[in-house]
């Protein structure tokens, strides 16, 4: 085969390189093919041209099957994908293949969605099939009406394909790319001065290159109304527009929201629950450049669009955009990045951004915009108010005056929420009368019950101890982990208010596609009158009427052993409470607590988020972590915990001599130590210098893998950069 050219291929394998195979011809990069690999069968993407090398010729296989039902990836696809395997030290292979649609992984062909258009010709408008011929009636009436696509004419008569074949042979109907369509913009709503001067600002960022901008906006202050009428502009010029929002907040009522304002442009939506073709048919939608709007989670920032305008992140200090397994790549930053390949305006939107974004902001990287009152004339504020319950009277954990309270709202007419926080749940040890919690001696971390081994642990350091039998600081006899005793909140609540219509709202009552739907419909039309719910109910969700909100275990949150727990918790609070008094009620929350004396609550109690933002960040600078360190964590697991200490251990050790500038923390058990049947444990890296933990990751990584060969097959690791869960 002496014509024989050598090609680069990039496989999902967990290995660094690319490898060679040869073609009859050249195949441009990006080119989806199949490759023998060992035993089997596999997709690969052609990243460039090869040469053998020192590789014995006879012995490089061919490619078995070129795919060219779609063109090759893009370039600035497979730079990203380069971007994001280097900086988050993760196969190359691996991170192309995650970057992709799970149809585009298989080494086969895929079927792509038939978006031609079909339309009756002068001959076949002249000659409408017999009104008794049913099917061929309606088709031939719905092409009369307008172009048709087949997936819409489908409904109508099953056999609307073979309808359409023999009417293509007979002259009577044709078929092309649908016309495109000129932009419309649904009715908007008249801004108030302080969105209009951050539309202004944002509108004259388009088409200027790249800038990131935080728009820092109250619950309900109209930050969506703004994206929406950013959006109009980027659109009307014929560009694409980006959307990137958390799981938890993709709701049928927010894509109606985007669908209604732009009626003619098309809209897909990506993310997890999608089949794989639909899937494939939304990124290939946006690629081919005929979704004008990508409204997706995390995993949309990978979709190729060749004209894109605009990012939006909203809610980007939220912690589902960051993912948690193999490629751990943290979609907001991919998007800012992308936005800047792209050289476009990007746009992180939220109530209480992320402490990394303000960092960023005071390091000028990004803008800062203010959306401080609430868009809707009459919505206030709600007041929040905070119920002592150090030696508290309690029924299933509700004080007595949030159960009147609940009452006085229902009598009012008005719905309530009950509000349990689960988020973040670690239980750390407290005294009951002192307020004493478990603090770890040698590092700014809460130390964490184990209870099996009666221990209490440092997930930061490693440092473990007993629990001890009273407080240390008072003698009380009663410490107990913090935030217990919510499970049978609903049955209690029935008991205590019966004329109460309740509604439950938890992973569990809705776990099918359409509960929420059903749920939401139930709440919309006034049927409820109170809520009982976990985070789910945070988000987004404007319920209109919500008057009054109760908190309980929000404590848990307050000391837990991930520095930023408290970061997380006050963000949860002032949404839940941001869901108090959004239309004409003026709404009021109320937080069950031990500590009200704790400055998250008087923060929140005063609604001064910039405040306790400046105290979180200064307490972080002082202990040195991020955003005032970058940081990165090896973690291992293996069926024993000191089998993937020891490999830390070693590892530390190996590593030492090239960590200058770099703080080399641990090896600690994981926050978690047990997880389906294995045990966990983590190495921290961490420096001031982003840039040499990037450099000392380069090093560190091949070294990792070496004592991974040598180490026991049971063990596993795994790194994590920028991680957000310690
Ligand atoms: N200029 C305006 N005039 C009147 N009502 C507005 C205006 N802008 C937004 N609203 C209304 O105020 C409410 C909140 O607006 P929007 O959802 O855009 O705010 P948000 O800041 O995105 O809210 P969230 O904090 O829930 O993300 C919505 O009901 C919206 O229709
Ligand atoms: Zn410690």
């Amino acid at each position: 085969m002496a014509n024989d050219v050598y090609l680069q291929v990039a496989v999902d394998v967990p290995l660094r390189e690319t490898f060679t195979y040869c073609c009859e011809r050249p195949l441009p990069t990006g080119t989806r093919v199949a490759v023998p690999f060992g035993p089997r069968r596999a997709c690969g993407i052609v990243t460039g041209p090869s040469a053998p090398g020192g590789l014995d010729p006879a012995r490089i296989r061919p490619v078995l099957e070129i795919f060219d039902e779609l063109p090759p990836l893009p370039v600035s696809f497979l730079e990203m994908v380069a971007f994001a395997a280097a900086y988050y030290h993760h196969p190359y292979g691996q991170t192309l293949f995650t970057a992709l649609p799970t149809a585009l992984r298989q080494p086969g062909n895929v079927r792509l969605p038939d978006r031609r258009h079909w339309w009756l010709t002068p001959a076949g408008r002249e000659t409408p099939p017999p009104a008794a011929h049913r099917a061929r009636r309606a088709v031939w009436q719905a092409l009369a009406d307008e172009a048709c696509t087949l997936a819409a004419l489908r409904p109508l008569a099953p056999q609307a394909s073979a309808i359409l074949k023999a009417w293509l042979a007979e002259g009577r109907v044709a078929s092309g790319e649908p016309a495109a369509l000129s932009f419309r913009e649904g009715p908007v709503l008249a801004l108030n001065g302080e969105q209009q001067t951050v539309l202004q600002a944002l509108a004259g960022a388009l088409a200027q290159g790249f800038s990131a901008w935080l728009l820092h906006g109250i619950t309900g202050s109209g930050k969506t109304e703004v994206y929406l009428q950013l959006m109009a502009r980027v659109l009307a010029a014929g560009q694409q527009v980006l959307v990137l929002i958390p799981e938890i907040n993709l709701t049928p009522q927010l894509i109606e929201r985007f669908a209604a304002r732009f009626p003619d442009t098309p809209l897909v939506t990506l993310h997890s629950g999608l089949s794989d073709g639909e899937r494939l048919a939304g990124w290939v939608d946006g690629w081919q450049g005929r979704a004008g709007i990508v409204i997706g989670t995390r995993l949309a920032v990978f979709t190729p669009l060749p004209r894109l305008g605009l990012i939006v992140v909203d809610e980007e200090h939220d912690t589902s955009f960051k993912q948690q397994e193999g490629l751990r790549y943290h979609a907001r930053d991919l998007a800012v990045w992308r936005a800047h390949q792209a050289a476009v305006p990007v746009v992180l939107g939220s109530a209480t951004p992320s402490l990394e974004s303000l960092a960023n902001v005071e390091a000028g990287r990004y803008r800062r915009l203010r959306l401080t009152q609430r868009a809707h004339g009459a919505a206030r504020l709600p007041e929040v108010q905070l119920i002592d319950m150090r030696r508290k009277k309690r029924t299933e954990g509700l004080a007595e005056e949030s159960v009147e309270a609940l009452r006085t709202a229902q009598r009012a007419g008005q719905m309530s929420l009950v509000f349990i926080n689960r988020r973040g749940y670690a239980p750390v040890l407290a005294c009951t009368d002192c307020g004493w919690t478990s603090g770890c001696p040698h590092c700014s971390s809460k130390l964490v019950i184990h209870l099996p081994e009666r221990r209490l642990r440092c997930h930061h350091c490693g440092w473990d101890a007993p629990v001890p039998g009273s407080c240390p600081d008072c003698g009380n006899v009663d410490i107990r982990p913090l935030g217990e005793g919510t499970q049978r909140l609903e049955a209690a609540l029935t008991a205590m208010l019966p004329e109460a219509r309740l509604l439950r709202i938890d992973r569990d009552t809705t776990r099918r596609k359409d509960d929420w739907d059903q749920l939401y419909q139930r709440i919309q039309a006034e049927e409820v009158d109170v809520l009982v719910g976990t985070q789910m109910l945070a988000k987004g969700h404007d319920f209109g009427s919500l008057g009054l909100v109760v908190v309980l275990n929000a404590d848990s949150g307050l000391y837990s052993a991930d520095f930023r727990a408290t970061e997380r918790l006050f963000a949860l609070l002032n949404q839940v409470a941001g869901r108090a008094g959004r239309a004409d009620t003026p709404g009021r929350v109320l937080i069950q607590t031990q500590w009200p004396d704790h400055p998250l609550y008087q923060a929140l109690c005063r609604h001064d988020f910039d405040g306790y933002a400046r105290t979180l960040a200064e307490e972080r600078q002082a202990a040195r972590f991020p955003p005032y360190c970058s940081q990165a964590l090896l973690r291992a697991d293996a069926p024993d915990l000191k089998d993937a200490m020891a490999f830390l251990d070693r590892l530390r050790e190996a590593l030492e001599p090239l960590a200058e500038g770099i703080e080399i923390v641990g090896p600690a058990p994981a926050l978690m130590t047990r997880l389906a049947g294995r045990e966990r444990a983590q190495l921290s890296f961490e420096s001031c210098s982003r840039q040499r933990l990037q450099h000392f990751l380069s090093e560190a990584v091949p070294q990792v893998e070496a004592a991974a060969r040598r180490a026991s097959r049971s063990l596993r690791w795994s790194l994590d950069v920028d991680p957000q869960e310690t």
